[in-house]
């Protein structure tokens, strides 16, 4: 797993004389802005099946509910009751939405690294779920994802170049 992240920054510097409210300057920029992207990801109707903790047993039948969208998303496990599994026994860090949410807005994420680990951990879950490459949640999962890469890349670069520039060069001594 790259704890590092994506988007990595490259070696380029930034001058931050003294202006830490610009931009690319304030190591706390991060927070608005993964707040603005979980809005985005809100907005999206892909995200609708990971807004709420995974427990298919108080689902039985996905389909059922009215309204939540405007075609039926059934995760095909529930469609095989042959399958003994239920989500918790597969997925053993259970992850959604509504949980990050909360720890970002507790201001309980130290740096987007920590909010971009436990995102990228619905994905996983998703993924790991599945058992059909094709099944309608996982193509959910899917354009969600990639929506959420295109976004946090840069969050998370400008982020590093912003601690970069805050580090104080101090002589060592050897
Ligand atoms: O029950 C769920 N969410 C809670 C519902 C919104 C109230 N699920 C979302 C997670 N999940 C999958 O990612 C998956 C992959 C293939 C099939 O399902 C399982 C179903």
């Amino acid at each position: 797993l790259d704890s590092d992240g994506p988007g990595t920054s490259s070696g380029r510097r930034v001058k931050c004389r003294g202006r830490r409210q610009s931009l690319k300057c304030n190591p706390d920029a991060w927070k608005k802005q993964c707040k603005e992207l979980l809005s985005l990801i809100y907005e999206r109707e892909d995200s609708e099946p990971f807004r709420q903790p995974a427990d298919l047993l108080s689902y039985p039948g996905y389909q059922e509910q009215e309204g939540e969208s405007s075609e039926s998303v059934v995760p095909e496990r529930q469609q095989d009751s042959s399958l003994s599994e239920d989500y918790q026994d597969v997925i053993d860090t259970p992850v959604d939405f509504s949980t990050v949410k909360e720890t970002l807005e507790a201001g309980n994420y130290g740096s987007p690294l920590e909010f971009y680990k436990d995102v990228r951990q619905i994905f996983n879950n998703s993924k790991a779920y599945t058992s059909n490459k094709k099944s309608r949640i996982y193509s959910m999962m899917l354009r969600l994802s990639a929506l959420f890469e295109s976004r946090i890349k840069n969050i998370i670069s400008e982020y590093k170049s912003a601690i970069q520039s805050q580090k104080r060069r101090r002589p060592r001594y050897r």
